[in-house]
């Protein structure tokens, strides 16, 4: 399987002494406290200075000061599923059973960043596959959905990327994927459309061949 590559790979194994992150307990938080890339913190960070300028604001004004930090620290959150690895992931809980059925875990929420704009677009993601002697732990359906939307994306290729891993890793009997997300650069900007959202799915296997699959599958994600 052909692997994204990461932006960096040079990263700071020691917490920063940044005292913002103090107050964090859950794991992911934990985990990207673990492996601040400085530089790229760094990078972002000037960047952000000049994008301050740019829409003529001062950045040495007091409340803007940390701003360029804080917001680097934001977009390496955002994108942190680069420098995660799904097949290690998904592997990490693969079992042995017989169980044939669908398994469907639905309404995963998820936020992404428009590749084209930067801003997000949210909504839920609908994962299920057709075990083929193995299935997975659940939760790692929803972690894989997260490690691809924590990414620059586009809506398609998220669903896609989603629907792949999993048929990659687990060969399943098949997989269906449904995303349902509303798109700030549709909403705040541009077109203005409070109201639309983008409905998107990528399938394979008995859900591009049994059409009763398929149905199934849509009538329980109520679509
Ligand atoms: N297919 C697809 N398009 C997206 C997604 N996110 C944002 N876009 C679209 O990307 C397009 C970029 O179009 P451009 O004409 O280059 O950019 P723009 O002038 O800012 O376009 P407007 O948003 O129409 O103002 C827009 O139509 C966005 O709605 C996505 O996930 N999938
Ligand atoms: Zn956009």
């Amino acid at each position: 399987m052909k692997q994204e590559k990461t932006p960096s790979d040079t990263l700071v194994n020691e917490p920063p002494s940044y005292s913002g992150y103090s107050s964090c307990a859950d794991d992911e938080c934990f985990d990207d406290i673990r492996n601040i890339d400085t530089e790229a913190i760094s990078g972002i960070s000037n960047a952000v200075y000049s994008m301050i300028e740019g829409i003529g604001e001062d950045p040495e004004r007091e409340g803007l000061l940390k701003t360029p930090e804080r917001v680097a620290r934001a977009m390496r959150f955002l994108t942190k599923g680069y420098r995660q690895n799904p097949v290690e992931m998904l592997q990490k809980a693969v079992f042995t059973e017989s169980y044939d059925e669908m398994v469907l875990v639905k309404d995963i929420e998820l936020f992404s960043m428009c590749e084209h704009h930067m801003l997000p677009f949210f909504g839920k993601a609908h994962v299920a596959y057709i075990p083929n002697g193995k299935i997975v732990g659940i939760s790692k359906l929803a972690r894989v959905v997260e490690v691809y939307a924590r990414r620059l994306q586009v809506q398609e290729r998220l669903t896609q990327q989603v629907r792949d891993i999993i048929q990659d890793v687990l060969n399943p009997r098949g997989v269906g994927v449904v995303i349902e997300a509303k798109h700030m650069c549709m909403v705040m900007r541009g077109v203005e459309k409070q109201n639309s959202t983008t409905t998107t799915s990528a399938m394979s296997g008995e859900f591009l061949s049994s059409q009763s699959t398929r149905s199934e599958f849509l009538r329980l994600i109520n679509r």
